[in-house]
């Protein structure tokens, strides 16, 4: 049987279920050549002198390193060509970058962090690339950056595809256009993305958390109960023992719940509480949000459901909370007890 590549599953998936109009297609092909890439740049590592900072910051104070930067200008150029976009909104830049006259204007937004993990480049962890697509509001006021925030500031109910590649010992590209999740490995000798899992799951109940435990003095009541009594095990009120992992590259860490399930966390801490959280809400937490629901995951704050909350900034911090459904449902509900 012929392979499946990402391009005649998009194909498939638009003949048979009309989910992914034909502009929609090529978005997500373009982002994934993107990624492929990326993937190549990270492959290269110091031959390629890809590694180590850039020597600047972006708008969120953390030092860019050279693949943050990299990467971002990977994505934006790729897209403003090909990309059927209106406007593109990233982790490393301050305000949307309008997709310039001169090219076709399309009717989508893309959300990204081009480069997520950004602390485990140097030391040769898997790393990668998240986003999302929403569709540009009809009207929407795109007369300059600055006025264009608006039209991103949709909830992450409203997005028609989300993503992430991972590069890893391979890279992969794993996708959801609201019908179920779906695995692409590259094909390096082909350069072609080609599908090797459907209908991912997450399995509801797990024995593996993944938080950064040195905060652990900074956390809120609810995460310290639920990590003790992980951390109790078996003679514990949770009656199992735990495992624990992090990674502290997110796609690395939601990458091993969609393999094998775990529950994910970087709640709301007192070191955080300023900024809302750690993690980014329109390019990081809503499109995983999105990915995990639709392998039968869920996604909290703690307090609300990712995929409700109205933004109110490109930046905005949210705490996160995903995974095995049984074990984010019992968090969440520590935090109403
Ligand atoms: O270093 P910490 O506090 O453990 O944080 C790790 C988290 O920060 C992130 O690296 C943030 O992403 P960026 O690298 O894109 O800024 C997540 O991928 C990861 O889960
Ligand atoms: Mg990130
Ligand atoms: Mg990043």
């Amino acid at each position: 049987m012929a392979q499946r590549t990402l391009s005649r599953y998009l194909t498939e998936e638009h003949r048979n279920k009309g989910l992914i109009p034909a502009n929609l297609k090529s978005l997500i092909e373009v982002v994934a050549r993107a990624c492929q890439a990326i993937s190549i740049a990270i492959g290269k590592g110091g031959l390629g002198g890809v590694l180590g900072e850039a020597g600047s910051d972006n708008v969120q104070g953390e030092a860019q390193k050279k693949l943050d930067v990299l990467s971002n200008e990977i994505l934006l150029e790729a897209n403003e060509w090909g990309g059927h976009l209106a406007a593109m909104a990233s982790e490393e830049m301050d305000l949307p970058h309008l997709v310039p006259h001169r090219f076709p204007k399309g009717e989508y937004l893309l959300t990204f962090d081009p480069l997520d993990g950004s602390s485990n480049i140097d030391v040769n962890v898997s790393i990668g690339t998240i986003f999302s697509v929403l569709k540009c509001p009809e009207g929407a006021d795109l007369s300059s950056p600055e006025a264009a925030q608006a039209a991103f500031l949709q909830p992450g109910t409203a997005q028609v595809a989300a993503g992430y590649a991972v590069y890893g010992p391979t890279t992969l590209l794993v996708l959801s256009v609201g019908d179920g999740v779906v695995v692409f490995t590259l094909d390096r000798e082909q350069g072609q993305f080609v599908l090797t899992q459907e209908k991912v799951r997450i399995p509801e109940d797990t024995k593996e958390f993944a938080i950064n435990m040195s905060n652990r003095r900074f956390w809120e009541a609810p995460v310290q109960r639920y990590v003790e009594e992980m951390t109790a095990g078996r003679e514990g009120p949770l009656g199992k023992d735990y495992n624990m992992r992090w990674v502290a590259s997110m796609v690395a860490d939601v990458h091993r719940i969609m393999t094998r399930g775990g529950i994910f966390m970087y709640p709301l801490d007192e070191k955080v509480r300023s900024k809302g959280g750690k993690l980014r809400l329109m390019y990081e937490a809503n499109p995983m949000a999105f990915l995990v629901e639709q392998a039968g995951g869920a996604a909290t704050t703690g307090r609300q459901r990712i995929l409700e909350i109205a933004p109110d900034g490109l930046h905005q911090r949210v705490p996160v909370i995903l995974g095995s459904k049984n074990e984010v449902d019992r968090v969440t509900a520590y935090h109403a007890a």
